[in-house]
């Protein structure tokens, strides 16, 4: 590991600040509220989207009882557009007036995609570090092709984090999921639409979770460290949520929208090379992750991954050099600190294809 130094006083500069309301409930054992808080905003015909996978589905069910309109457990990542269809066809037969989310980023997103058609609020609880459940950013996949958006309907109204639903996900899931929320940390830092307040909550989720995600590793049921990541990516959304999305993002959409990659293994494999990339830019954020990832943050990322077990290439994922071109020519254009050209680009996505390391 590269050796850390502290970082130097911060530069405040000009900015404008505003802020979406959103209510967030965050502990151990708080799924039990859940009830209280779809009182609280009047549901009272609930579509609960459940991920089977993710622990507390059933005792959610039995608690909101009489409350529940509709149950629907097929998820899928990227929210194929024909899933979408159809959960809105069912929302709207079944007369539901909300939705409760419980899983990643794909029961989110598919709550988003109903969201966006209905109007309908959602109550989100996440149990992954995906951080969706904070951002009025949706997506959505057709003809292997991701269609992103921003829409204020698709944003939680309340959010419901229980660190002990998360006690068991697979170290393959942790891991990745963990990079996602440090890719919106990244994005929120070099934003045009960064303020001093998404680039504090930013810093401290890169801290918290690369203090938390080596706990992890070697004790996935370690309770202050899974509080730590879920604590990170609460921040992670946040800050995202404010900033938006950029580069990183969107070579991650464009990869996973035509091959169906998994979200959160994109993310870690491509996010060490573009922060490497942005890095020249990087004179007001680098300095302030060096405490957490060493003075070169893109190489204290890539060790982070590989140290955990993460994988490190885009060709493990499935990508092949003919989709590089493809991504490469269509998102170059797409603002960046450092702007970069279509091969310049290829170039960078090359050395993730081939898990080198990032420069
Ligand atoms: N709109 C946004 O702001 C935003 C942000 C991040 C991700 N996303 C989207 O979210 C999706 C990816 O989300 P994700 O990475 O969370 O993946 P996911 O929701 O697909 O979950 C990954 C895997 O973990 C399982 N799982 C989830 N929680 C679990 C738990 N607690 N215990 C055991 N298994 C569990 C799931 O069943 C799945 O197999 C993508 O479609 C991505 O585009 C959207
Ligand atoms: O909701 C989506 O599918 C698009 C936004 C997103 O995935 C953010 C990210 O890349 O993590």
């Amino acid at each position: 590991m590269t050796t850390k130094s502290p970082a130097p006083p911060l530069r405040v500069e000009p900015f404008d600040y505003e802020a979406r309301p959103v209510r967030v409930v965050f502990g151990p054992g708080r799924i039990t509220e859940v009830p209280a808080e779809a009182d609280r905003l009047g549901l009272h015909r609930i579509m609960v989207i459940a991920d089977s996978r993710a622990p507390g589905a059933a005792v959610l069910l039995e608690a909101l009882g009489h409350r529940i309109s509709l149950r629907w457990h097929e998820i899928a990542q990227h929210v194929p557009i024909e899933l979408a269809e159809r959960a809105v066809e069912a929302a709207a037969a079944n007369d539901v007036d909300g939705l409760i989310s419980l899983g990643g980023g794909s029961a989110t997103g598919l709550a988003k995609a109903i969201a966006l058609d209905t109007g309908l609020p959602i109550l989100a609880v996440p149990t992954t570090y995906a951080g969706s459940e904070l951002t009025p950013v949706y997506g959505m996949t057709g003809a292997h092709r991701k269609r992103t958006g921003t829409d204020e309907r698709v944003r939680p109204a309340v959010v419901v984090y229980d660190p002990e639903l998360t006690f068991g996900l697979p170290p393959e899931v942790t891991g990745p999921s963990a990079f996602n929320a440090m890719a919106h940390c990244f994005a929120a830092l070099w934003s045009p639409r960064r303020d001093p307040l998404t680039s504090a909550l930013a810093v401290d989720a890169v801290r918290s979770a690369t203090e938390s995600l080596p706990v992890l590793m070697g004790d996935p049921s370690n309770v202050a460290a899974r509080s730590g990541l879920q604590y990170a990516a609460f921040l992670a959304g946040t800050a995202l949520g404010r900033t938006g999305t950029g580069l990183q993002h969107k070579i991650c959409h464009e990869l996973g929208g035509r091959l169906g990659l998994s979200h959160a293994d994109t993310h870690a494999v491509v996010l060490p090379h573009i922060v490497a990339l942005n890095a020249p830019a990087g004179a007001d954020w680098a300095p302030r992750l060096h405490p957490f990832l060493g003075p070169d943050p893109a190489v204290g990322l890539w060790e982070l991954a590989r140290g955990s077990g993460l994988p490190t290439d885009l060709a493990s994922l499935g990508a092949s050099s003919r989709t590089l071109r493809e991504v490469a020519e269509e998102v170059a254009g797409t603002p960046n600190p450092v702007p970069v050209d279509t091969p310049a680009l290829e170039a960078v996505l090359r050395r993730a294809m081939n898990g080198e390391a990032p420069r």
